[in-house]
């Protein structure tokens, strides 16, 4: 189905409004038409001299004049809360399918590019499904009405008056042909815009660290100039066409002057006639000049469309089964069996083989060097990602067929950078369960080691933290996140690297406080200090996605000289042979 006939469909829900839109706009026209064969009247009664006539005649020009003011309000009014329901729709539509789509596809996303197409592209189908269709419709409906008017008043003229309009529909075809990829060029354009907009104030840190604002700068009026080029040839096809279409009808114009000019002074036509006629031809020329626009609009909304139908044709790949189970009882057993994961677009896969069995309410550490597939293994769990190989279970049920919502309630993760929302510390904290107490608030908060900090912030838990919780220091922020997971009371608990921003000291205060929230339900823990990871019942170690060794840390330590490495390099506080590991541990 073309895009065109797509967008209208848009309109669906909306048939009632769109019909009386058009209705309106057509009575207003009829209104439009009587006011020129009104005014010929009463310059022919002007010149019989009949005064009670011009009376009823000008009465009758102001009615038609009220008439016309009265339907196009109203269709101001109809269509207005047509294009806004579409706006809505669409909003929500594009909104429910981006939160409905895999984490892997934002991963080859630019936010920049999504928010062009929920935002500038958005604008511009509503516009022309709003309005534009029904100016298009008023347009073409004038040029008729009119059309008929004049050949009805005298057939000669009108033939001559109207022969440029077929002109006219060949132009605008033309201008219409040549102006769409131009129109979906320019909106791409202002899409890259956008993501270079979006990444720069994202990055303001590293920008301004390296100092670099003029290769940004210079980056992001490179951008400029490439919608500003595009622009341009969409506005010089806009600057002749337009305006060439509203020129046709002059030739119209001079030819009906010169024609019907001479008819009036043989007296084969009345003064009031002509008038009329010549008042006709004038009506034509606005609508036709609102057509070379018009059109213009309808391939920017045709572009437009195409790129939001790209978004809402792009179908969630993770298969949910229609009716599945939520996940069942359980103290949090995790079992993968030959799993492997290759990412999209990516040759390597981050998982190979992988058997691993977690028991209930056991910790283990994952520990491996950088881009050992330490994240990618954890990350299936809730099923952020599926895995290409293998099997995900988490007592007994396949991660694959429960429901995700109820799999991902019993989930959480807290990572080295995490996200926090524009909100209150409460609110944050309490983002898993909306519900909570503030006493519920302000327990997580203690445990995570949170309140210390929270209770010196201006308002408390109800202090509003920035975007991404910038006026917070890493650590500060780790913790809330902390909170937040503790919250969820979740079956697993996922840290990945999720004390690395805070100082040891702090670190030692949250471990005491962990080793009490993680009993009784299973934890994965990644970390690259060796105090972090001697909390862990058993050390998983994983190289190139592979499991490579298991055990205790002193098992690992004497037998897998591998391990021995990593705690040796990866670890800032290697441990001297004679420290017990305790004592290192801080436990
Ligand atoms: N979303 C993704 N898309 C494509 N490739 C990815 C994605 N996430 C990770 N990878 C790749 O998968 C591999 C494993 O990454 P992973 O994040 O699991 O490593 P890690 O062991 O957690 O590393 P680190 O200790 O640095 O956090 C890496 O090669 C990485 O580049």
């Amino acid at each position: 189905m073309s895009t065109f006939k797509r967008l209208l469909g848009f309109l669906s829900p909306y048939k009632i409004g769109v019909s009386v839109s058009f209705a309106l706009a057509a009575a207003a026209m009829v209104a439009t038409v009587a006011i020129p064969y009104l005014t010929g009247r009463a310059i022919d009664t002007t010149r019989d001299g009949d005064r009670s006539a011009l009376i009823w005649l000008a009465i009758g020009v102001g009615i038609a004049g009220l008439l016309r003011l009265a339907f196009s309000v109203g269709r101001r009014l109809v269509a207005g809360r047509v294009s806004l329901g579409v706006e809505y729709d669409l909003r929500g539509r594009l909104y429910s399918h981006l939160q409905a789509l895999e984490l892997g596809f934002f991963d080859h996303q630019q936010t920049g590019q999504l928010m062009s197409r929920v935002t500038v592209d958005l604008q511009a189908v509503r516009f022309f499904l709003g309005y534009g269709l029904i100016f298009i419709g008023q347009a073409l409906f004038t040029i008729v009405l009119a059309g008929i008017a004049m050949f009805l008043l005298e057939p000669g003229l009108a033939a001559i008056a109207l022969a440029p309009v077929p002109f006219v529909v060949v132009i605008a075809f033309r201008f219409g042909r040549r102006s769409r990829p131009a129109n979906q060029e320019v909106q791409q354009r202002v899409a890259e815009l956008t993501a270079e907009a979006e990444e720069n104030v994202s990055g303001v840190r590293v920008v301004k660290a390296f100092a670099r604002e003029e290769r940004q700068l210079e980056r992001f009026d490179h951008r400029v100039g490439r919608v500003f080029d595009q622009a341009m040839i969409a506005t010089r096809l806009q600057a002749f066409y337009a305006p060439f279409i509203g020129f046709l009808p002059n030739l119209g114009l001079a030819a009906i002057l010169f024609v019907g000019g001479r008819q009036v002074i043989d007296g084969t036509l009345t003064l009031g006639e002509f008038t009329a006629f010549y008042a006709y031809l004038l009506l034509l020329i606005g609508p036709m000049r609102m057509l070379g626009f018009l059109l213009g609009s309808a391939q920017r909304a045709t572009a437009s469309g195409a790129r939001i139908f790209q978004l809402l044709d792009r179908a969630p790949a993770m298969d949910v089964p229609a009716d599945a189970p939520p996940l069942p009882d359980g103290r949090g057993r995790v079992e993968l069996r030959g799993v492997s994961l290759a990412f999209e677009g990516s040759r390597q896969r981050a998982l190979a083989d992988v058997d691993l069995v977690v028991e209930a309410g056991s910790t283990v550490a994952l520990v491996g060097p950088t881009g050992s597939g330490k994240t990618a293994l954890v990350s299936l769990l809730p099923r952020l990602y599926d895995a290409t190989a293998g099997e995900v279970l988490i007592d007994g049920a396949n991660v694959q067929r429960v429901d995700p919502r109820s799999l991902r309630h019993e989930i959480a993760i807290v990572n080295d950078d995490p996200f926090l929302f524009s909100a209150t510390v409460h609110d944050n904290i309490a983002y898993a369960r909306p519900d909570a107490t503030r006493e519920e608030v302000e327990t997580a908060a203690r445990r995570a080691r949170a309140a210390g900090f929270v209770g010196e912030l201006p308002n408390g838990y109800d202090t509003l933290i920035g975007e991404r919780g910038l006026t917070l220091s890493g650590g500060q922020r780790q913790r809330i996140a902390i909170a937040r997971a503790l919250l969820a009371n979740p079956r697993i608990l996922v840290l990945d690297d999720a004390t690395s921003a805070v100082d040891a000291s702090t670190e030692q205060e949250i471990k005491q406080a962990l080793r009490e929230v993680m009993a009784g339900r299973t934890t994965f823990v990644i970390a690259h200090r060796l105090s972090t990871i001697s909390l862990a019942d058993e050390i998983v170690v994983l190289d190139h996605g592979r499991v490579v060794a298991r055990g205790t840390h002193d098992e690992l330590l004497d037998s897998d000289d591998f391990y021995a490495e990593v705690a040796a390099k990866g670890l800032p506080d290697r441990i001297a042979p004679d420290v017990p590991r305790e004592e290192v541990a801080g436990l």
